[in-house]
């Protein structure tokens, strides 16, 4: 089987983003200049920045130590020490959290014990009566805290087409105190005009805040501060780690009486995220730029490779995409998830337990790479009318793409997709066969014959 070769304009931009220039954010509007701990101000490009660091320790450790202590020792009972009790700070977050503003953009960043506890944090700014916008595409537990939001605290909750400015702007009232976003959506892979709606919101609302949800880019494509997010939030759990090794929240933003906020909320609560799991993350986030280039690489092939036989594959890396221009007026690549249809659930439940090297799992943004049906899994929260309603196929099946050989992916991936009976092979290749059309079923004579070598 021939594989589509990666030169499309997609695949170049993608290379670029590790140049320098794209990395120092030239073609962005130019960043506020942040005035973190480390002067924020990036004097590499991002790929240097991720590894650049001074621990500042005693002994000269090149790599932040494990500070795993609750409490410190105090000069006098009047303190006198910079920490005292690890819920209110540790020197291995703070290192981390540091780290982390100057890689962000921004001059604050905190960090928790998970994505959906620093969603948490965020949504602790809200009070009852207070109005949010967000879509109607995204992550199943982001969904889930804020229905219960909506259910308990008295928080009006809109669920829009944010992938549509003017649905946005029919709800957005002077009452708006918070749009939330995520680009590309989980997992529809819809984009959303942060720049636009920062700007309407802020005109309806100077005190609204603007959220978005970084989690399926991460810093090194994109820094929603710089085009007027004021809060961006991440999952450290996929990218920034990359192992799936650690759960890990972290917090952007460049305004200091939200820092001062939010801070108070993870002492409060305490949910600060641990000395380990700081150390852990830091180490994650010194390879993201190398292991985010081989997996976007590897995410283009495969979509490219999908795509050409037939099946609607949604990617922001393809010209196809319907937002393809307005994703690449933001970022600086599209990143490892993508997701794909069959028009039939049935059959993708078979290619899914048909995979071998693809886990299948929820997450992504790691190392090895995964494969789910996300109305069965990442996204069951979300009640199946409820699925209905937004448009949700319940036969998609999500692909995130990790840093092993693309062949052996797009082999392995071949060999699925003959076994569960999704494509024909004819003496042209594979043709993905329609919902009616289960052509090759598992056991068959095709399914068996082929082990679907990409090259075939
Ligand atoms: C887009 C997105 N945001 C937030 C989260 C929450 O992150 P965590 O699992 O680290 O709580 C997830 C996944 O869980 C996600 O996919
Ligand atoms: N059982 C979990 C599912 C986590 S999904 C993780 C990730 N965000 C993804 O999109 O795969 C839950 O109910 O939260």
């Amino acid at each position: 089987m021939s594989t589509p070769n990666s030169d499309s304009p997609a695949a170049q931009a993608a290379k670029k983003v590790f140049s320098r220039l794209d990395l120092d954010g030239h073609h962005l509007p130019p960043s506020p200049a942040p005035s973190s701990p480390h002067n924020g101000r990036r004097r590499y490009a991002l790929a240097t920045e991720l590894v650049y660091t001074e621990t500042k320790d005693q002994y000269g450790a090149s790599s932040i130590p494990i500070y795993q202590s609750a409490t410190f020792k105090q000069s006098s009972s009047n303190g006198g020490s910079e920490y005292d009790y690890t819920r209110s700070g540790n020197p291995t977050r703070t290192h981390l959290e540091r780290h982390l503003a100057k890689i962000m953009n921004a001059n604050r960043c905190l960090s928790v014990s998970s994505g959906m506890g620093a969603l948490d944090v965020i949504t602790r700014l809200l009070k009852p009566g207070d109005e949010v916008i967000t879509g109607d595409d995204l992550y199943g537990g982001t969904n889930r805290l804020l229905t219960y939001l909506k259910n308990n605290q008295g928080v009006i909750v809109h669920h829009v087409d944010t992938t549509n400015v003017d649905s946005v702007r029919q709800v957005i009232t002077p009452k708006t105190a918070m749009v939330l976003l995520e680009t590309p959506t989980n997992p529809l892979i819809k984009i959303c005009d942060i720049p636009t709606i920062a700007r309407i919101t802020h005109e309806a609302n100077e005190k609204a805040v603007v959220v978005v949800d970084n989690t399926m880019l991460s810093p090194m494509l994109f820094n929603p501060l710089d085009v007027g997010a004021d809060i961006v939030y991440e999952s450290g759990t996929k990218y920034l780690s990359g192992h799936h090794d650690i759960m890990a929240g972290v917090i952007a933003v460049n305004d200091s009486e939200l820092g001062d906020k939010m801070f108070f909320t993870i002492n409060a609560t305490g949910c600060g995220l641990s000395p380990n799991d700081s150390f852990l993350l830091m180490r994650g986030v010194k390879t993201l730029a190398i292991r985010m280039e081989k997996q976007q690489a590897n995410a283009q092939r495969i979509a490219e490779f999908l795509e050409s036989h037939g099946f609607k594959v949604r990617y922001p890396g393809l010209k196809s995409h319907p937002q393809y221009d307005l994703h690449w007026s933001m970022a600086r690549g599209a990143g490892a998830v993508l997701s794909f249809e069959t028009g039939d659930v049935a059959l993708s439940e078979r290619i899914v337990e048909a995979a071998r090297l693809w886990g299948i799992s929820v997450s992504f943004g790691c190392v090895n790479s995964l494969i789910s049906m996300p109305c069965r899994m990442s996204h069951a929260s979300i009640d199946a009318k409820t699925r209905a309603e937004r448009q949700m196929p319940e036969d998609i099946i999500r692909l995130c793409v990790g840093i092993e050989d693309a062949d052996d992916l797009i082999d392995d991936l071949s060999r699925a997709l003959v076994q569960a009976g999704a494509v024909t092979l004819t003496i042209d290749g594979f043709h993905a066969n329609t919902a009616e059309g289960a052509a090759a079923p598992a056991g068959s004579e095709a399914a068996e014959n082929t082990t679907a070598g990409s090259s075939a």
